[in-house]
């Protein structure tokens, strides 16, 4: 028994992400919680053909209380997304709210839920979710992850087109470290390395694609938001690795954006290895049934890489400690 909740369903992350995990069999139920819209994508969806039972809530009667109660996993794809032109931390002080306001909920309706957080900006929006448990006492940093798998996705699609063959893309494995924006893609550990001869100008390029690809859609939507249908399929392939190892799976490894006091020694090992006293990075994780398992190592990367990783820290460090002076300044 799986029960999924998604805050912010009804929204252009929220709809797909919702369809996706209505499509994964061992989800037996799908709460559907948003301020406008819920029950008409919840009656929508509840006509596919698969286990899970939806229900849709708004916030009236305890609408959040009721979706959230029983939750084994509860993703965020709440919030405003960016206008053309600015940063991904463009809308921050509204998302913040709106995650702080969520976070207020799971804290006490399903505090042991895992919480996948998508809303951005993720570097600041996940220690906003952690200082909130922290503030009621549920703080479990094995169960909160930023998802950063969006740019995973990515790093193996643009590097199976630069090896000319897109059947490829969903086997190649490219680790993506720091954080949602500082995005390092590591490819020189990619699970298909780049051709041979690749030049340095065309590596700077590939890197610079997978470090914003939300520009991309941003500018092709044109005013009409972010990425939301490949941030869908993203979102959810982080949620069924998630959700196959609570099942029990054992070896399940993704990059995801976390506290690194979720594996003592891997979280300081890693901060050792970047030379900082980060709380928080991306990095590849194990996952099981409790959560993070371990914390992994970059391990060799080039000097370039190793560049961008350093370049990565200041901003990343900045992001979250706007995520957690704003918590320590909202009454709670
Ligand atoms: N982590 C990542 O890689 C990515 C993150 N994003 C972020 O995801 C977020 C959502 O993007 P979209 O779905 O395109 O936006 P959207 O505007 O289409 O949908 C957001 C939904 O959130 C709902 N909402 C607003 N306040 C709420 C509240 N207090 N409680 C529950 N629901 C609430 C809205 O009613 C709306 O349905 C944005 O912050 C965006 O930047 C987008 C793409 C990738
Ligand atoms: O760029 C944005 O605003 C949305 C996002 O996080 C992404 O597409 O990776």
């Amino acid at each position: 028994m799986v029960k999924a909740v998604v805050l912010g369903a009804a929204g252009g992350i929220g709809q797909p992400l919702s369809l996706l995990l209505k499509t994964n069999p061992l989800v037996t139920e799908l709460s559907l919680y948003d301020i406008v819209n819920t029950p008409g994508v919840a009656a929508d969806l509840s006509h596919i053909s698969t286990p899970a039972k939806v229900v849709g809530y708004l916030p009236p009667d305890d609408g959040l209380k009721k979706a959230l109660t029983g939750a084994d996993i509860v993703v965020i794809p709440a919030g405003v997304p960016r206008k053309p032109g600015k940063s991904i931390l463009n809308a921050q002080v509204i998302n913040a709210g709106i995650v702080r306001d969520l976070a207020t909920g799971i804290a006490t309706a399903a505090p042991k839920a895992f919480v996948l957080v998508i809303s951005n900006p993720v570097n600041s929006t996940v220690p906003i979710v952690a200082e909130v448990f922290k503030k009621h006492g549920v703080f479990d940093p094995k169960k909160i992850f930023g998802v950063t798998t969006l740019d995973v996705v990515r790093a193996s699609t643009f590097v199976s087109e630069i090896l000319g063959d897109l059947s490829l893309a969903p086997k190649v494995v490219v680790p993506v470290v720091g954080g949602h924006s500082g995005i390092v893609p590591l490819l020189s550990q990619s699970s298909h390395p780049l051709p041979s001869g690749f030049a340095q100008e065309s590596l700077d390029k590939l890197t610079n694609r997978i470090q914003f690809g939300g520009d991309e859609v941003v500018k092709a939507k044109d005013g009409a938001g972010s990425a939301t249908l490949s941030m869908a399929y993203a979102g959810v392939e982080f949620a069924n690795k998630i959700i196959r190892a609570v099942k029990g799976e054992k070896g399940i490894i993704a990059p995801t954006f976390v506290n690194l006091a979720a594996d003592k020694e891997g979280g300081e090992a890693l901060k050792k290895e970047l030379g900082t006293d980060l709380d928080y990075f991306s990095a590849p994780v194990e996952l099981g049934p409790e959560g993070v398992v371990s914390i992994k190592a970059l391990g060799k990367i080039t000097d370039f890489e190793a560049g961008l990783v350093k370049a990565a820290i200041p901003e990343l460090q900045t992001n979250i400690e706007k995520g957690v002076t704003f918590v320590g300044a909202s009454k709670l």
